[in-house]
């Protein structure tokens, strides 16, 4: 039995690189399919949000002197690329998706609206959201806060390549130590940098729980869906 009824899963760009230093690794997009299709075997209605870090980051794009706008706006067709990627891996697992756009780009995706979002979830589809919120200066972080309230998400996870937050970046601060449970507010005070502070505020307004966990590991999903206390709950 799963512990949620619909969620809105954000992937990491980034982790989809697997091993490589960009792009797409063919067996972490794999794996992802296979632990997706295992909690839709569940019953569960899934939204994803995939990033683009693996392909193009806007802000990166301006340090080298591109336009920000431009450079966010390939940031954002990165994350449509992946999607596709994801969506075609689910499909080859016999599962029925539909990739939405934040920007107008048919065929390769339909124009987003929760209606339609929500329709397929209950026809046991998986929805993707691609192209973030479609606007420059955001980050695909945001865009779940934001597609995980319309869709009336239980939870938003986020699934990354860490196991959870901690009281510093885990990859960087080898003294850092985990949190079970922390609160949107000590998120601020202690400034931490798991997910964008826009995404944070979205989600404690409209209070909208956040789980965090490393989705790196085959398995990790079922186990957040079955209850088990793998990674970081954040909540009011
Ligand atoms: N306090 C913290 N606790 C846990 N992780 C942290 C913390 N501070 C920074 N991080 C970092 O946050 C990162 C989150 O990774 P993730 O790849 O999901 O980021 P992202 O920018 O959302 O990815 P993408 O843009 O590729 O989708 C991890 O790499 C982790 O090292
Ligand atoms: O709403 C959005 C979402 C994303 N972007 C741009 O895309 C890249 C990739 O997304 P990540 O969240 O970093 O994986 C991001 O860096 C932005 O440049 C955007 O502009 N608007």
């Amino acid at each position: 039995m799963a512990i949620y009824k619909r969620i809105l899963l954000k992937i990491s760009g980034e982790s989809l690189m697997g091993e490589k230093q960009y792009g797409i690794d063919e067996t972490r997009l794999g794996e992802y399919a296979a632990q997706i299709k295992e909690i839709a075997d569940m019953g569960v209605q899934i939204g994803i949000v995939i990033g683009g870090g693996n392909i193009f980051r806007g802000l990166s794009g301006a340090s080298k002197g591109f336009d920000r706008v431009k450079g966010d706006q390939m940031g954002m067709l990165a994350t449509v690329i992946n999607s596709l990627a994801l969506s075609s891996a689910l499909e080859s697992l016999g599962m029925k998706t539909r990739v939405l756009t934040a920007i107008r780009m048919e065929p390769i995706g339909e124009f987003y609206s929760k209606a339609k979002a929500i329709e397929s979830m209950e026809r046991g589809e998986v929805a993707i959201f691609s192209a973030g919120t479609g606007n420059p200066f955001f980050t695909t972080d945001t865009g779940s806060s934001l597609r995980a309230i319309e869709i009336e998400a239980d939870v938003m996870l986020k699934g990354t390549r860490v196991d959870g937050i901690y009281t510093a970046d885990p990859e960087k601060d080898p003294t850092a130590t985990k949190f079970d449970e922390i609160t949107y507010d000590e998120i601020y005070i202690r400034g931490l940098k798991v997910m964008d502070l826009t995404a944070t505020t979205m989600c404690k307004e409209n209070k909208m729980p956040i789980y965090v966990f490393d989705m790196d590991t085959v398995g990790n999903l079922k186990k957040v869906m079955s209850g088990e206390k793998i990674g970081t709950l954040v909540k009011l």
